[in-house]
């Protein structure tokens, strides 16, 4: 397909609720949305980049200046066979995964609506409907975890996440698990800790947790090794899995037993799929994590966690968890058996609402043959 424009844009988008973790709080998201045009047809991504750099080095300007510098051209005006051939156009390009992940987002939704078939078909889906949880921030106090757990189990959800962090850890595990016995219930560290906690990490193994996402270092494979070596619980990587490598090196140490697959932290669709596989072949489950999107990423999230081995259920919420309105359409819902429905229109399978997307666009640059 030859690849006539490329659009930009800066979002903006105020959260429901302020987002707490070990990082900080978030009271709104920036991120990239990415616009490819080509033989009349559109195609969406989402470049899930921050604000800041505190979960990831990339921030929005770092991706800006990758994707407008040397990714866009690197296609810009080039007749692109498929999405392999576009990914081999900027090989040299060492790291800046989210900037890469939010371009090939929308070449996948390109391709996939050239051909006529869905995102999610087009990656491999095996189910039409997906389990989806929710992850909380870090609350004040007991009682208000408490509260909020609640509301998300009542609308369905099937496994609840907490964010964790030195001093706000043990108290509220203790507390949701002592109220909720049997659900799906796992805690999200964002590398707060080191190997000197395993006192608190042997308390939390009492706790019949789903799972402990990255408890130690942002880049450490090693000492997780270590630290899962005296747990029952399954440690899950996020922010220390950039690649299929990383993946090999992890599962092959014993450093964790759960993959978290965000599309954005491994450079995208491509190389999410080489992990969800080989995860597979080790009998290793994998979940798809999130990054706060918008209904342009939200839908690359769900189409990719139709597949087999997302086994567990993702950080997948609706989209009134996040914003007041999306700038998707229909915004994303969840049944009240706590599944997703996977859109099985052409590509993304939703349709970008461009008043919305107008309303929280700040800064907006288009790229012409
Ligand atoms: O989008 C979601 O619901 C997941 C939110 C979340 O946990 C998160 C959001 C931003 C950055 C990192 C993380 C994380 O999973 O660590
Ligand atoms: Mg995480």
């Amino acid at each position: 397909m030859k690849i006539e424009k490329i659009e930009l844009r800066h979002i903006k988008m105020e959260l429901v609720s302020p987002f707490t973790t070990s990082m900080g709080t978030e009271y709104d998201e920036e991120h990239i949305i990415v616009r490819v045009d080509s033989e009349g047809l559109t195609g969406w991504g989402e470049c899930v980049a921050e604000g800041t750099p505190f979960y990831s080095y990339e921030t929005v300007k770092t991706a800006w200046h990758i994707l407008r510098d040397f990714l866009i051209p690197s296609i810009l005006g080039k007749d692109i066979s498929d999405i392999d051939s576009a990914i081999a156009s900027y090989e040299k390009v060492r790291g800046h995964r989210m900037a890469k992940a939010g371009l090939e987002a929308a070449l996948w939704d390109l391709f996939a609506k050239s051909k006529n078939i869905s995102l999610s078909q087009m990656l491999g889906r095996t189910r039409e409907k997906i389990d989806v949880g929710v992850s909380i921030g870090i609350q004040n106090s007991v009682e208000e975890l408490i509260k909020k757990v609640e509301g998300y189990l009542a609308e369905g959800y099937k496994r609840i996440k907490i964010k964790i962090a030195p001093g706000n850890d043990i108290q509220f595990v203790k507390a949701v698990r002592k109220e909720f016995p049997d659900i799906l219930f796992q805690v999200d560290a964002n590398s707060a800790y080191s190997l000197d906690d395993i006192e608190l990490f042997k308390q939390m193994d009492e706790y019949n947790l789903l799972l402990i996402e990255q408890p130690l270092g942002y880049e450490d494979i090693y000492e997780h090794s270590k630290l899962q070596k005296q747990l029952k619980t399954p440690i899950c990587l996020d922010e220390s899995i950039h690649s299929l490598d990383d993946t090999r090196a992890a599962i092959e140490l014993d450093s964790c037993r759960v993959i978290n697959i965000k599309p954005g932290r491994v450079g995208g669709f491509t190389e999410s799929k080489l992990i969800h596989d080989y995860c597979a072949s080790k009998n290793i489950p994998v979940w798809c994590g999130g990054m706060l999107e918008s209904g342009i990423g939200r839908a690359g999230n769900v189409a990719l966690a139709s597949l087999p081995n997302f086994t567990l259920p993702g950080d997948i919420s609706a989209s009134k968890r996040y914003y007041k309105e999306d700038i998707v359409e229909p915004e994303f819902l969840v049944n009240p058996d706590g599944t997703m429905n996977v859109p099985t229109k052409p590509g993304i399978g939703v349709e970008v609402n461009m008043k919305i997307l107008e309303k929280v666009s700040v800064k907006k640059a288009e790229f012409k043959m």
